[in-house]
């Protein structure tokens, strides 16, 4: 079948933005979820495909002529440019306030969360839409969402996108390219840090709208210290000890729990959404008892901590493959949260725990972030199906395969990582599946190396193929008590996130996923069981009075009818649903691969 692609490279063929053309080849390891490469629903409007040959439709030279509805526009675009804690996201958000109608576009869930509860209560209605969110406020004009989600095709008077040095990540920045080209907005407000203006500049010269630049410093300086803490009894209150692993930031909390004189917060990406934002409050707060935050590099960007030191434990991270020291940015990005505008602090600081690290650390603060060269890039499901069809029994992981292999890009972008969705592709190749289905399954949140949540979309996918429906008992498994150790609290997170993945496919496949609200309660019920264990799950259980105890629940019920209030949303029901007796499972999901038991690193106090 051959067809053609309307809204082609056609009509910006003799552009600049066509100039320069290079094949793409190599891909590198991708990590994160590829739910960025899933455009909305609507997105896809008005594109109309008819006949053009391969090269045509691996011709990926002028993104921006994807979006009509941006491209009618002649839109106002401001780069807010500036460090961390800088009050650029203040600025914008002040103008999406004033405006009539508008959107913010955010990396994270929680940043979204954030926003709508702050437009909310500034008396501007604000719909929250989210992978797994929908949420409706009557009357609403404006709309808080992850970048994935952005509509392109509903014209708004102001848009915010929020770390727009993103479009340079190499599996989430097509999202971003995405917002910067298509977002139908009046004026498009981007934040984030200058070393994207350069890139900006063209993008934006290149998709016909202006460009006006504001830059920002600092609110609160930014104090490197001299030297390290050497010992975890060093440390005080207001520090954040950062991470790179769950194990790590658990071995630390222990560590000081133990000790006694401190009670530490955890935040990191598998704890529930629930639970970091209760983490974070309790952290936050004055008076819960909770004064120390260890955190996995998660806490760079997103939730609002009053920290006032942040102390790497280490200047490397795992990268999937093997150890590599944190970027300069990384560093800044993380050392950056300390010193927030408005806390009780004067100023930030950062340090090391290992006076090894110190030298590092000040290089990495002294260097000038590089400058971004290119922007992350992916083809619409279109084109990915109009390549496919062009070739007999193509399936969905060859079709990504060969398409990227072919594609071509002007200077300015690069191709986005895909490993991930194909390897989810390649899971999924043999249940005969519509190529559309397979898509939406291979871009789902489900992490492909982690064996519970890759083999419950298996079972998802294939009860779908075989009965056309996928029952949310399939997602269940769940046990109902607060977890008492750390092992315990890896299967309810893990348990979460396989709901989660049900309610984000249960938004795009209704009629399969037909048991979204089971979904969601149980959902909330195991988050309300992690808020429970988390405060107490490392402490030494002799360790704690009865007293102390009793003073942690009522701390702990008072935060969260305070966040009930805050939220006022249905996934703050939680404890209702734990009030109701919920099923009793055995383990998260049948048949699944037991984790690897690793070396453990020793913290002490
Ligand atoms: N003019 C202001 N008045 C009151 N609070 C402000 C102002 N500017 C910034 N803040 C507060 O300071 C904190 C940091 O501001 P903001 O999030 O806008 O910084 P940012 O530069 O966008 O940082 P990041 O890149 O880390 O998001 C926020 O809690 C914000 O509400």
């Amino acid at each position: 079948m051959m067809r053609i692609l309307a809204l082609s490279g056609e009509v910006f063929r003799h552009s600049s933005l066509c100039q320069g053309h290079r094949s793409f080849k190599a891909v590198a390891a991708l990590r994160s979820p590829l739910e960025a490469i899933a455009p909305p629903p609507e997105a896809e409007e008005g594109f109309e495909a008819a006949a053009h040959s391969a090269a045509h439709l691996t011709d990926l030279t002028c993104p921006a002529s994807w979006y009509p509805a941006a491209r009618m526009m002649r839109r106002r675009i401001v780069a807010h440019m500036g460090p961390t804690n800088s009050g650029k996201t203040h600025a914008a958000l002040s103008e999406l306030k004033a405006a009539g109608s508008g959107v913010y576009c955010g990396p994270l869930r929680l940043l979204a969360w954030e926003v709508a509860e702050k437009l909310n209560a500034d008396n501007v209605p604000c719909n929250l839409i989210t992978g797994q969110e929908r949420r409706k406020v009557p009357g609403a004009r404006h709309a808080a969402c992850t970048v994935e989600m952005a509509s392109v095709t509903r014209t708004v008077e102001v848009a915010v996108v929020d770390e727009i040095q993103m479009l340079a990540d190499g599996s989430r920045g097509h999202a971003f390219t995405r917002a910067l080209l298509g977002l139908p907005a009046a004026t498009l407000h981007l934040c984030g840090d200058a070393a994207a203006l350069p890139l900006l500049r063209q993008l934006i010269a290149d998709a016909g709208d202006t460009l006006e630049v504001r830059t920002y410093e600092r609110l609160l300086p930014l104090v490197p210290q001299p030297a390290a803490i050497t010992s975890l009894k060093t440390v005080r209150r207001g520090d954040c000890l950062v991470a790179f692993s769950r194990r790590d930031v658990h071995g630390i909390k222990r560590a000081i729990d133990s000790h006694g004189a401190l009670k530490c917060c955890m935040v990191y990406g598998a704890l529930p959404a629930e639970a970091r934002t209760q983490q974070a409050t309790l952290f936050n707060r004055p008076r819960t008892g909770f004064n120390v935050m260890a955190a996995s590099d998660a806490v760079g960007m997103g939730l609002n901590l009053n920290i006032r030191r942040v102390v790497f434990t280490s200047m490397e991270k795992f990268d999937g493959t093997s150890f590599r020291p944190l970027t300069p940015p990384e560093v800044k990005q993380i050392a950056g949260r300390a010193g927030r505008y408005g806390s009780k602090f004067a100023c930030g600081q950062v340090t090391c725990l290992n006076e090894e690290d110190m030298a590092y650390l000040h290089t990495c603060l002294a260097a000038e972030n590089p400058v971004l060269e290119s922007a992350c890039l992916f083809p619409r499901y279109q084109q990915l199906a109009l390549f496919a069809e062009q070739h007999e029994d193509m399936n969905l992981a060859d079709a990504i395969e060969q398409f990227a292999e072919r594609a071509t890009l002007s200077d300015h972008f690069f191709f986005s990582d895909y490993e991930a969705m194909h390897k989810l592709a390649l899971m999924l190749r043999h249940l005969p599946l519509p190529m559309r289905d397979a898509y939406t399954f291979a871009i789902s949140p489900a992490d492909p190396d982690d064996p519970i949540i890759s083999s419950a979309l298996l079972s998802f996918a294939t009860a779908y193929c075989q009965r056309g429906t996928a029952n949310v008992a399939l997602a269940q498994s769940v046990p109902v008590r607060p977890a008492r150790n750390e092992a315990e609290l890896a299967s309810l997170e893990a348990a979460y996130a396989v709901l989660d993945l049900y309610v984000w496919l249960s938004h795009r496949m209704e009629d399969g996923f037909p048991g979204r609200a089971a979904a969601l309660q149980q959902r909330s019920a195991i988050a309300a069981l992690v808020e429970e264990a988390l405060p107490r799950i490392i402490a030494d259980p002799e360790a704690i009075s009865r007293r102390q105890k009793s003073r942690e629940r009522k701390v702990l019920m008072e935060t969260t009818r305070a966040m009930q209030e805050h939220f006022n949303g249905a996934s703050w029901d939680r404890k209702l649903g734990l009030t109701l007796a919920p099923p009793v499972y055995d383990h998260v999901v049948p048949g699944a691969p037991v984790p690897v038991k690793r070396k453990r690193k020793k913290y002490s106090a």
